[in-house]
């Protein structure tokens, strides 16, 4: 059982840039329920596309795993013991706990659990592979490459999933989404210093894109079929077919 999150509970005199740090591990669960809409449907979604994609005898990347939400629905979905699952995040607290977590079911699919920076990663034999609200969080720079090595290392017939929080641009429409993403959140208990702070910490940690961002930069790795197959507010889940 994950504890509350109560981490921007009280008023704090500095807002420090928001890190996956012990504290964040300890309420990881409670805290993505709360804060996005549609997380557990995209959990289980990611699972049912999974059945669709993963081929036998493949890698399936799940990158910015945090505690293996993702692989473990992957696992209990596919029951092929001749894939492997490669979950990586670069946050060391993270994956000791992703770990441990992984270790205590019987899946027949291996997994492995590895500590490094997405960007540093080489795919190989990729057949499904899985960016659950992580590229947001990667400098911008850095997003098109990333994708150009997915695909790079993506067998034909493979998918990416990825999740993201969207940005409808300066308009009055972001806005008022991001307003109605407040009052979800107020709705799950948050306090209206919790999400004032929150909001805070990720400032310039968080960087979301607008749909034709991602899709511009699908078609340019060389994605050629892609569609929104969830959202919620500004949260949304693309499925890019190679
Ligand atoms: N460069 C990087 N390299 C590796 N990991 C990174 C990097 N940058 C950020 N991360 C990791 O990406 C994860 C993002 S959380 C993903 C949820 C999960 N996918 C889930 O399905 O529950 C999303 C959220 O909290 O909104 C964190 O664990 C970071 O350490
Ligand atoms: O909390 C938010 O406002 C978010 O956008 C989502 C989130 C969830 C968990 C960690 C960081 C961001």
């Amino acid at each position: 059982m994950s504890k509350k999150d109560n981490i921007y509970a009280d008023q704090l005199e500095q807002v420090e840039s928001f890190n996956f740090d012990q504290k964040v591990v300890e309420v990881f669960p409670d805290m993505i329920k709360r804060s996005v809409p549609g997380y557990t449907s995209i959990i289980d979604g990611i699972g049912q596309l999974a059945k669709k994609y993963a081929q036998p005898h493949s890698s399936i990347y799940d990158l910015g795993c945090s505690l293996g939400a993702a692989t473990l629905s992957i696992r209990e979905a596919v029951n092929d013991k001749t894939s492997k699952i490669i979950a990586v995040d670069n946050s060391k607290a993270m994956i000791e706990r992703c770990t441990l977590i992984q270790s205590g079911y019987n899946f027949a699919m291996p997994v492995d659990v590895i500590e490094a920076d997405i960007s540093d990663l080489k795919f190989e034999n990729a057949s499904f592979v899985v960016l659950n609200f992580t590229l947001q969080f990667l400098p911008r720079d850095q997003r098109q490459t990333l994708l150009n090595n997915i695909y790079q290392g993506m067998n034909p017939g493979g998918a990416l999933v990825l999740s993201e929080k969207l940005t409808m641009g300066s308009t009055s429409l972001d806005h008022n989404i991001i307003d109605i993403h407040h009052d979800f959140k107020k709705q799950n208990g948050y306090s209206d210093m919790e999400i004032a702070q929150k909001r805070a910490a990720l400032e310039n940690v968080l960087i979301p894109d607008t749909r034709e961002q991602h899709y511009q930069r699908f078609v340019k790795a060389g994605f050629s079929q892609f569609d929104t197959w969830f959202q919620h507010y500004n949260f949304a889940s693309f499925i890019v077919v190679k």
